[in-house]
């Protein structure tokens, strides 16, 4: 199975001297190219520090991560920006949008700096992604006038336009209700279904039990992991009860 990110004993710490302290501490973790994945554990076990650590957003301070069969380590901080804008995409609970923007407009901004497209196919692009997503008659709104889950799917949008080979995703259902939060994960089931790559770092049950591997961390450390089968719509209640047995059991 091909891995789309191996991270080898990942070390990331902040502060200096008496006060440095490490947020990662020697984490391994493979992701198989297509797999869905979470992360949970407790308020500063270090779930975010992992996601920035994996995408290449953030140095690391020992080991290394490898991307798609790049050392990411040993790359520039141009070809880390590429790669990230090329081939990794990301959503997080409240989407950062511009202001004096269209919800199109904020959708495109990002891939305007790509000069090999050119607006027209941009455009085309960005407008099959909202029909996906169910927001196709909102292109023209003011990000003001939209819902929270509708600014939700324009962030989707803006993450797929490059077709990236993985999602990040942080707590991306955290600031929605329960329904919204529902349509949401569903979207990304089926972009996870069509092969893109998917990881979470959430502390919802709900969320966690949509993905089929779910890693638990704990002071910097992955303490455990629990496998799922690829959700198929069904069993949902026994997939939330086995995520929290698993949470109630380590603590989380
Ligand atoms: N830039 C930073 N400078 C100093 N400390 C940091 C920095 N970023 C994170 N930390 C610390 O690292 C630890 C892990 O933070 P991180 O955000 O990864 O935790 P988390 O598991 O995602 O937490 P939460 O569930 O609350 O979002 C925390 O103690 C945090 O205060």
């Amino acid at each position: 199975m091909k891995k789309i990110i191996i991270g080898d004993r990942i070390v990331k710490s902040f502060g200096e001297g008496d006060e440095k302290r490490n947020v990662l501490d020697g984490v391994s973790v493979e992701i198989n190219d297509g797999e869905f994945v979470a992360v949970m554990g407790p308020s500063g076990s270090g779930k975010s520090t992992l996601m920035f650590a994996l995408s290449g957003t953030d140095n690391v301070n020992g080991g290394k991560v490898v991307f798609d069969g790049k050392d990411l380590s040993a790359a520039s901080e141009n070809e880390l920006s590429d790669i990230r804008r090329t081939s990794m995409g990301f959503v997080f609970q409240q989407p950062t949008m511009l202001k004096n923007l269209n919800i199109l407009d904020n959708i495109i901004l990002p891939s305007m700096r790509d000069n090999r497209k050119n607006v027209a196919e941009i455009s085309g692009k960005a407008r099959s992604l909202m029909k996906r997503v169910g927001i196709a008659e909102l292109e023209n709104r003011d990000i003001t006038q939209v819902s929270g889950g509708q600014l939700q799917r324009t962030g989707i949008c803006r993450a797929l336009m490059n077709s990236p080979k993985i999602i990040f995703g942080d707590e991306p259902t955290g600031a929605l209700n329960s329904k919204s939060a529902q349509e949401i994960m569903d979207i990304f089931s089926e972009i996870n279904a069509d092969g893109t790559s998917v990881m979470f770092v959430t502390h919802d049950a709900k969320v966690a039990a949509r993905t089929e591997r779910i890693m638990f961390m704990r002071d910097g450390k992955i303490v455990c992991e629990l496998k799922l089968p690829k959700f198929d719509g069904t069993d949902m209640d026994g997939r939330v009860e086995k995520v929290t047995v698993k949470m109630l059991e380590i603590g989380v």
